[in-house]
């Protein structure tokens, strides 16, 4: 105390002495109030330093600083103020009078369009307060593809020169590449361990496998406009305001009950009166996510279950992105492929909708694709919708969690114009709901005790329909109970009273129904207690006469009931082994089967009612629960049905057409059925050329160029000189040199000819290497442009072929003369590995290889192409292997065995 009386003092001492300035009132005051604290808290030395320190501040400055202490409230205050005021004055006032506004939902692809644009813009980059958002990947993502390939490239280039030969084990090795940085520089040290984790597996041919692994961390992000805080960027000369909002919205669903959903919005907002710069703005980022993916076909599937319950937008996603399927890589019959073509065109055409309307008729055009698998019914699918533009709608029936509510939902939720593409529509369970319930009918009235025996047998159907019957009773006591709790206080309704009666109803036929089966049981049990006893009466009777055959046990019955037989029921039964059942009895025995199986259920429900309601009444049964699968009349409901979408393009495929009702299959529903066969040898030339046409050269624009004793295959990017191989009308017709003239004009011929490189003494040039020659060549690799290494480099490539020389080659185009090249190895020091595949040689092996396929169109397009992929850089190794494969694969058929000989693979 005598501390703060002190403190008191020195305080009043301070005042005094600047009594001068007026504003001594308030530090007075608030340093009197300090003073017990700075007397408690500092050692008196201390305080009366600051004391000090705070008298020369105020004389310095003329007024006391803890006045501002005081002030701080006051500012504070007029903060608040002008945020009402601005808030007032620019968000109601100038942003409601003088701004346009749009706002867009994440459920919109306009969301998508405006992110993706706004992730790309230079401004992005700059802005302070981002949303970091990793980019999934898709596998044609080309340009992630390149990169990886170039770091392994990169990394093969690197083991290359340590490779020394090892033809036929696939090593592991080292990069080679000496890490010069600081060891102790731990950053580097990890990238050098990376390295090391990096370093490519080598293929005996020297080849490098790529790798991945790095990949995703190479990708940068995207970043994108965070949640509530404003992004601003100027277009086309506006100044755009972009808020990207949140919310949780609730979302009451009948059978998953309350739920939240996330939902997100973009408001973008401009200065001026109209919303026009905004409706640009949006168009602008249409058109070019457009421009971005005008090379790709959507394909979108149904969404998951728990998202499809929202409805809308919702129903359906994004899967895939795929490059369009060109339509003449479909190998069909070009007649068959016109008529789709022309029809689906004419369908589409704008002038259509509106014919159809005026006669009243559904614009639907409906397509069955029907063959057996691999044989291209998706591919043609995809390809069509890639030749019109449109999106892609897969629906598969095999899809469990498929109903028919969300079918409908799906069919109601198309765009414009689309193609639907339903899946597998003969193994989708097309069950008839109508022939389910007769069938359930006719069991449980057959359970309940009638003679009169259905047509289903079905135990599992027999207790279902009793556990039906039970969730059914259960289902309408929630619903009575609810309508009970609502109408609280007010009179019984009508509609309250039918209720009760029908619970009531229900539950005396269940009851019933468990009872009878219970007391039938019981009966059975007395008829087996008889007949148990009646042996005992037997015993009483005389013996058999001896010689007479003893009676065996029932070995069958006993299994097939699994109940003990005694020795007594043997003997009864003795007569029965010997003359067959009758229906009468293989009926009863059905009958007591079944009894002992609803046994247990039975018992449950009638006696634990409550145990059931419990366990079943929790939640009431969803979609799921009652109408999993899609029936028929579910089917043509969705596909056709009132609220049915107009537009689409429907196409169904089926690998089992036969299968089929008949009412799916009427005009309307299906309007034009193709079918897709095996692949005829016709077929499988057109495969073969077209899985090789790409590495097609023209002999005129290859070059070979000798550098000390490495010699380079260039060429003038050949392939796109050539017309496409094939026939048909879209893809025009190939010359008969194999030049790829037959369908160019005359000035188109002059410039391909200016475009050949000029002559080099060290040149060799192609075109005098005869068929024969480059068909018995080596060809390890057809690329446009490929480097051909030392004769010790290539030792690990496996020599398929004899190999030409260059100076064989060049002693020809001397001569003028065709030379045997595989005698030629030892005078030259320099080969030739590879030889280009001109288009002369291609079809000529395409022809080769088709005549080796059975002509009984056993080999499917996709198994064709399988066995083409596996040798997709080497089409003479192809034809040289094929007579092995289909040997295999037509042994492995004939057998129906599913596995392949792994040589003839
Ligand atoms: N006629 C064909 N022309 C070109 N490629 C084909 C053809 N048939 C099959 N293919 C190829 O085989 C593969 C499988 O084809 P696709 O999926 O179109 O067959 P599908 O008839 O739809 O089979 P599934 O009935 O099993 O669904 C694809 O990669 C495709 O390129």
């Amino acid at each position: 105390s005598t501390d703060s009386g002190e403190a008191i003092n020195i305080t009043t001492t301070t005042i005094n002495d600047t009594t001068q300035a007026p504003t001594m009132l308030l530090p007075d005051n608030l340093l009197a109030s300090l003073s017990p604290m700075l007397d408690m808290y500092l050692p008196p030395a201390v305080r009366d330093f600051l004391v000090s320190c705070h008298r020369a501040i105020t004389s310095w400055l003329g007024f006391d600083p803890t006045i501002l202490l005081s002030l701080g409230p006051i500012v504070w205050a007029a903060k608040r103020l002008w945020s009402e005021v601005k808030m007032l004055l620019v968000e109601d006032i100038i942003c409601n009078w003088f701004t346009a506004r749009v706002e867009v939902g994440d459920d919109d692809p306009i969301f998508i369009h405006i992110m993706r644009w706004v992730a790309v813009q230079p401004n992005s980059a700059k802005t302070r307060f981002l949303q970091a958002d990793t980019i999934a990947g898709s596998a044609d993502d080309h340009d992630e593809d390149d990169e990886a390939g170039a770091a392994a490239a990169a990394g093969a280039a690197a083991v290359k020169t340590a490779i020394t030969t090892s033809a036929t084990s696939v090593s592991t090795s080292t990069s080679t590449t000496n890490n010069t940085t600081d060891p102790s520089n731990t950053t580097a040290a990890a990238a050098a361990k990376n390295k090391k984790k990096q370093a490519p597996t080598i293929l005996p041919n020297g080849e490098a496998c790529l790798n991945f692994s790095t990949h995703k961390h190479q990708k940068p992000p995207r970043f994108l406009p965070a949640v509530n805080v404003p992004y601003t960027f100027t277009f086309a000369g506006t100044y755009f305001w972009l808020n990207r909002t949140r919310s949780n919205i609730a979302h009451q669903s009948e059978w998953r009950g309350l739920s939240m959903r996330r939902e997100e919005n973009l408001v973008i907002t401009c200065v001026g009166f109209s919303a026009g710069p905004i409706k640009h703005f949006i168009q602008f980022t249409k058109e070019w996510n457009h421009n971005r993916q005008a090379a790709t076909t959507v394909v979108r599937r149904p969404a998951r279950p728990e998202m499809r319950i929202y409805g809308g937008r919702h129903v359906w996603t994004e899967v895939a992105d795929r490059p369009i399927r060109p339509m003449d890589t479909v190998v069909l019959d070009e007649k068959q492929k016109l008529m789709v073509l022309q029809d689906m065109n004419e369908y589409l055409h704008r002038d259509t909708a509106q014919w159809y309307g005026e006669r009243g008729i559904p614009l639907r055009r409906g397509y069955l694709f029907h063959g057996p698998p691999g044989t291209g019914k998706t591919s043609l699918s995809f390809a069509l919708a890639g030749v019109f533009g449109l999106d892609i709608f897969v629906i598969s029936l095999l899809d469990q969690n498929l109903t028919e509510d969300d079918l409908g939902m799906l069919f109601t939720n198309l765009p414009r114009r689309c193609v639907v593409l339903l899946e597998d529509i003969d193994t989708a369970g097309l069950v008839n709901r109508k022939d389910e319930t007769d069938e359930e009918s006719s069991s449980s009235s057959e359970s309940s005790g009638s003679d009169a025996g259905g047509s289903s047998d079905s135990d599992d159907d027999y207790l279902m329909s009793e556990k039906k019957r039970a969730l059914e009773v259960i289902f309408l006591e929630g619903k009575l109970a609810r309508k009970k709790r609502k109408g609280k206080g007010k009179q019984v309704t009508a509609e309250q009273e039918a209720l009760e009666k029908e619970v009531a109803e229900k539950l005396a036929a269940l009851k019933e129904m468990l009872k009878e089966g219970n007391d039938e049981e019981k009966a059975d049990e007395t008829v087996t207690d008889e007949k148990n006893t009646t042996p005992e009466k037997e015993k009483q009777k005389p013996a058999a006469p001896e010689g007479e055959e003893k009676p065996t046990s029932s070995a069958d019955d006993a299994r097939e009931t699994g109940e003990k037989i005694t020795k007594q029921e043997s003997s009864s039964t003795t007569d029965k082994k010997k003359k067959p059942m009758t229906a009468k009895e293989k009926k009863h025995k059905k009958k007591q089967k079944r009894k002992r199986m609803s046994k247990t259920f039975a018992a449950t429900t009638l006696h634990n009612l409550d145990l059931v309601r419990r366990q079943y009444g929790r939640r009431r049964p969803s979609p799921y629960d009652r109408e999993r699968g899609i029936s028929l009349s579910g089917l043509l409901n969705a596909i056709d049905g009132v609220a049915s979408h107009e537009g689409r393009v429907l196409i169904m495929t089926t690998n089992k057409p036969e299968k089929l009702d008949e009412a799916l299959l009427r005009p309307g529903r299906v309007d034009i059925q193709i079918a897709f066969l095996n692949a005829t040898q016709e077929q499988v030339r057109e495969l073969f050329e077209r899985m090789y046409e790409a590495d097609v050269v023209n002999p005129a624009t290859v070059t070979f160029t000798q550098v000390g004793n490495k010699v380079t295959a260039s060429t003038t990017s050949a392939a796109t000189t050539l017309p496409p191989v094939g026939h048909s009308p879209h893809t025009g017709v190939a010359s008969p040199d194999g030049t790829g003239t037959g369908t160019g004009t005359t000035a188109e011929k002059d410039e391909e000819k200016q475009q050949q490189p000029p002559i080099d003494p060290k040149i060799v040039d192609l075109k005098l290497l005869d068929d024969n020659n480059l068909r018995k060549s080596s060809i390890s690799s057809c690329s446009s442009d490929a480097t051909v290494i030392g004769e010790e480099d290539n030792a690990a490539a496996p020599p398929l072929v004899p190999i030409i020389t260059a100076a064989a080659a060049a002693t020809a185009k001397d001569k003028g003369k065709q030379q045997e090249p595989a005698e030629e190895k030892t005078e030259s020091p320099v080969p030739l590995h590879i030889t280009p595949l001109t288009r002369q040689e291609l079809q000529k092996i395409a022809r080769e290889f088709s005549l080796r396929i059975p002509a009984s169109q056993i080999l499917s397009p996709a198994e064709i192409q399988g066995f083409l992929l596996r040798r997709k850089k080497d089409p003479r190794r192809a034809l040289a292997e094929v007579d092995k494969w289909v040997e295999e694969l037509v042994k492995a058929k004939e057998s129906k065995s599913k596995i392949l000989d792994a040589k003839a693979i």
